[in-house]
């Protein structure tokens, strides 16, 4: 299980996030959703090192891991691409994996790009990618050497119908392997198809946690924010 505890990173001003409490469970996706400016970025970046919290534990498994999900442990998709434009869609793989210090040879790397849908273009630079290619690319990195953690943030954004499809598919697959994911969208059906419960972010705080299957996250969604 991931327990994160009063996890708070404010910028001057007072915008950001926190203090923000969640669990995940092993085999579940943790949905977060709130409006423009709600500190999901915030949070999701600060969870996985990029900025760092300024309060809060992060434990994972009844560990103690400090204020952040090392690298090693955790996935994750940000928002906006964070590649390196110069590398091919394999150089990038080869340098994620480098990262989060995971032994993968390169057959295993190419493997790995072929089940997310990148092997038509793992020769290519990422700079010469559109926009759905580089999200599928995001999504292999951040499901490399099956975490025990991924950290989505708008998953979706820029995805074909197949690559919804694939997506799907292997978020599935990695859930029944015991994984845990936390995930952003704006697009709340979508919340509703893969997870059990969501939380609502106002103003960096949770205003909200729902029970998907109890009226979903649109209800929710529209009983704290109104129309
Ligand atoms: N580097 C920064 N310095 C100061 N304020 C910031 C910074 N980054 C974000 N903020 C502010 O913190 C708040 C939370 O922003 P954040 O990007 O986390 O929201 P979000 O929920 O991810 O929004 P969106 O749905 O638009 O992506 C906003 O009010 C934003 O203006």
């Amino acid at each position: 299980m991931l327990e994160v505890i009063d996890a708070q990173r404010r910028y001057r001003g007072g915008r950001g996030t926190g203090p923000v409490s969640l669990t995940v469970s092993a085999g579940e996706v943790l949905g977060v959703v709130g409006p423009n400016g709600a500190g999901k970025t915030t949070l999701f970046d600060a969870l996985c090192g990029v900025g760092d919290l300024h309060a809060g534990i992060v434990r994972l498994d009844g560990r103690e891991l400090g204020r952040r999900l090392p690298a090693e442990l955790c996935g994750f998709l940000p928002e906006q691409s964070r590649l390196f434009p110069q590398l091919t869609a394999l150089q990038a793989c080869r340098f994620e994996a480098a990262m989060r210090r995971l032994e993968m040879e390169e057959d295993a790397l190419g493997e790995h790009l072929t089940r997310f849908g990148c092997a038509g273009f793992r020769d290519t630079e990422v700079r010469r990618l559109s926009q759905g290619m580089t999200r599928r690319l995001g999504i292999a990195c951040a499901f490399l050497g099956a975490p025990r953690v991924v950290v989505l943030d708008e998953p979706l954004n820029g995805l074909d119908v197949e690559g919804v499809l694939l997506f799907r598919r292997v978020l599935a697959d990695y859930l029944d392997g015991g994984g845990m994911a936390l995930m952003s969208s704006h697009i709340l059906s979508v919340l509703d198809e893969v997870c059990e419960r969501v939380i609502l972010l106002k103003d960096g705080l949770v205003a909200a946690t729902v029970d998907v299957p109890a009226g979903g996250a649109e209800r929710a969604y529209l009983e704290v924010f109104g129309r």
